[in-house]
């Protein structure tokens, strides 16, 4: 009961996909698997974009038996690896007309400091450049097939986070938590500056903190395991932590908030640094360099 009280938000639209594609990053467990659970049950083609096919399979198949849509499919993305970014983007591109929704769900959370296989630390690099990465690739087809959404997941532990662009890989100093932090601002500056990019396109694109959500975050840090298991009941499951990415993603109406954070399926305080124009700017202009792309897309 406490629990239910306290996981404020639900998502109440009850439109329904048929014939709309969607593709959800990490969405083999937790939120990102009951996000793509609710999409197939609305009837939507959904892409469980995984960086380990056989978990992802087994998503697939558990999605496919409960909801009986069986356009449930799975396809490799490791985001810590731009080439697996970059071929997963190109087999998508060639094999479907359309793309209504993009979930950039996955996330890595407290791991111990390491590289991504393009030398990126690895909360930046997944979290942040992978996702930057795949919207840019996957653009043109958002646009074509407008209205279509873009939800990125953020956290409030962006707060506490800072774009430090003279240390943005760590490797001057580095801490876990932290990284985790930085990353997540870097989600809601690049939701708000392409947001801006999108403005009359038909896209738009909101960020989420889904809440505190019991699931697999947690790996690399046993503190935070153990206090999530202490308050277990302050805690949300991942279906209840799906539903503001699924309120972003359905609900009628929400064009004109495009670039807003969102928590509890209602707009949500954002951190100083997460409003500054310039430094949403600034990082939209590194990232483009990092990866080797135009800055104007
Ligand atoms: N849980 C919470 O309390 C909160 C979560 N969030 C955010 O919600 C999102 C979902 O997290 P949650 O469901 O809790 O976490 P989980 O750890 O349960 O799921 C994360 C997913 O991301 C995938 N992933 C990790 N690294 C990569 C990679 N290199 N390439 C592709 N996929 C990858 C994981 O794959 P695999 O299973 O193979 O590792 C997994 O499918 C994250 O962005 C997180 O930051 C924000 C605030 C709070
Ligand atoms: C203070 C406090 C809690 C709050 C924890 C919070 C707020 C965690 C946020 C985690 C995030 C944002 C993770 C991923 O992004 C608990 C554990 C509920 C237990 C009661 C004490």
């Amino acid at each position: 009961k406490i629990r239910k009280m306290l996981s404020n938000g639900v998502c109440t639209s009850n439109v329904q996909l048929p014939g709309k594609v969607a593709i959800v990053t990490g969405a083999n467990t937790g939120i990102g698997k009951e996000t793509a659970k609710d999409l197939a049950q609305r009837g939507a083609r959904v892409y469980l974009a995984c960086r380990d096919v056989d978990k992802g399979e087994l998503a697939a198949r558990e999605i496919q038996a409960v909801t009986g849509n069986s356009q449930v499919f799975v396809r490799k993305l490791d985001l810590a690896d731009t080439k697996s970014i970059r071929a997963f983007a190109k087999d998508f591109l060639a094999e479907e007309k359309h793309l209504h929704l993009l979930i950039n769900n996955a996330g890595v959370m407290m791991c111990p400091y390491s590289k991504t296989a393009d030398g990126f630390e690895m909360h930046i690099g997944v979290n942040h450049l992978g996702h930057f990465l795949l919207t840019h690739l996957l653009l043109e087809k958002l646009k074509e097939s407008a209205p279509s959404r873009i939800v990125n997941l953020s956290s409030l532990g962006h707060h506490l986070g800072r774009i430090h662009f003279h240390n943005l890989q760590g490797e001057k100093f580095y801490s876990a938590g932290l990284a985790y932090c930085h990353s997540k601002l870097a989600n809601i500056l690049f939701t708000k500056e392409l947001a801006k990019r999108l403005k009359g396109s038909g896209v738009t694109t909101y960020s989420v903190h889904p809440g505190t959500v019991h699931s697999e975050l947690t790996r690399y840090s046993s503190i935070m395991r153990w206090l999530w298991q202490l308050f277990f009941v302050f805690i949300k499951t991942p279906q209840e932590g799906a539903q503001t990415s699924l309120y972003c993603a359905l609900t009628e109406g929400l064009e004109s908030l495009s670039g807003s954070h969102f928590s509890d399926c209602q707009l949500a305080w954002v951190s100083y640094q997460g409003r500054n124009e310039i430094i949403a700017r600034r990082l939209w202009d590194v990232s483009c360099d990092l990866l080797g792309l135009p800055v104007d897309w």
